[in-house]
């Protein structure tokens, strides 16, 4: 079971804790990759693998947790390391989901289950109901249930075989330490607040490239390396860093990809996946 991952450009977090834990989210934008995580089940000693080492991945568990399920053998082998800014947590959350419900006709449950399990791990916000969506995603209310209200966009894109989406792993941030502190919510949603709107007014990967290092260097979360590296990037259509990662990614045309390529030190040549 193949989902792709998911990098979030920008995004305002809602998190009201009277609300109902599927309403509780994000909106904001992002886009999917043709690189992902691939998840198998099969019968064991209830095991989660990532990329063959055993480890105890809180999102799968979670996910597990909701399902009774016993003699389990999960792995999941994907492209990209876990907190990286790729939305990996949500890749093995949704893929373990959908694989439970695929048996039993409730494949509409799986995306909720996820994104309780992302919810409640602090590692995810919108990127589940992003990577069921696919491509150029819009996320204009939080939480699963504008899921099914068409509250979520797929963006068209003219010509996207002519776009390159290159990642540069710089190191790892946990996604919790930012979504759950005060002083970094107050900041994200000061700046994201507005950039959905805009967006929508001018809905091109330019303008969501733009957008997102606007976001990016404006709330602070983005280092000056990485702000360095997108300024030398600045020839493209845009680059910026993958929330929640230390990150960077960059939206090329074909023409440029090889210019991309020589500045940067581990590259990853990624497609929009849709
Ligand atoms: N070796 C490991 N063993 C167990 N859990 C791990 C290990 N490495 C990372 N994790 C867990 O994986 C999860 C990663 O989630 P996180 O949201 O930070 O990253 P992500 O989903 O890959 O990217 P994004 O920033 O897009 O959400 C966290 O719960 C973290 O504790
Ligand atoms: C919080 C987040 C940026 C982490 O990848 C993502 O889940 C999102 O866009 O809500």
């Amino acid at each position: 079971m193949f989902v792709p991952s998911h990098i979030t450009g920008f995004f305002k977090i809602y998190k009201d804790s009277n609300k109902n834990i599927l309403q509780i989210g994000s909106i904001g934008a992002g886009i999917t990759l043709n690189k992902g995580v691939d998840t198998t089940i099969t019968k064991g000693d209830n095991e989660i693998y990532f990329n063959n080492k055993k480890i105890n991945l809180r999102p799968t568990i979670e996910v597990i947790n909701q399902c009774n399920i016993d003699n389990y053998k999960i792995s999941h082998k994907s492209d990209f390391p876990l907190s990286s800014g790729l939305g990996v947590s949500g890749a093995c959350a949704l893929g373990v989901a959908n694989l439970l419900n695929k048996d039993n006709n409730k494949n509409n449950n799986s995306l909720e289950m996820a994104h309780i399990s992302e919810v409640k791990c602090g590692t995810g916000l919108g990127d589940v109901i992003a990577q069921r969506t696919k491509g150029f995603v819009v996320r204009e209310l939080p939480g699963v249930p504008n899921f099914k209200t068409q509250k979520v966009q797929k963006i068209s894109i003219k010509n996207i075989d002519n776009y390159n989406v290159v990642v540069e792993i710089l190191g790892k941030k946990e996604t919790s330490q930012i979504i759950n502190n005060p002083q970094w919510i107050e900041k994200i949603n000061k700046i994201g607040d507005e950039l959905l709107l805009k967006l929508l007014k001018n809905p091109t990967l330019h303008n969501f490239m733009d957008l997102s290092y606007y976001f990016a260097k404006n709330t602070g979360l983005a280092t000056d390396k990485i702000i360095n590296i997108c300024n030398d990037l600045n020839f493209t259509v845009g680059a910026s860093q993958a929330m929640l990662g230390n990150t960077v990614f960059c939206i090329c045309e074909n023409k440029d990809l090889n210019d991309v390529l020589s500045i940067l030190n581990n590259p990853i040549i990624c497609k929009i996946y849709q």
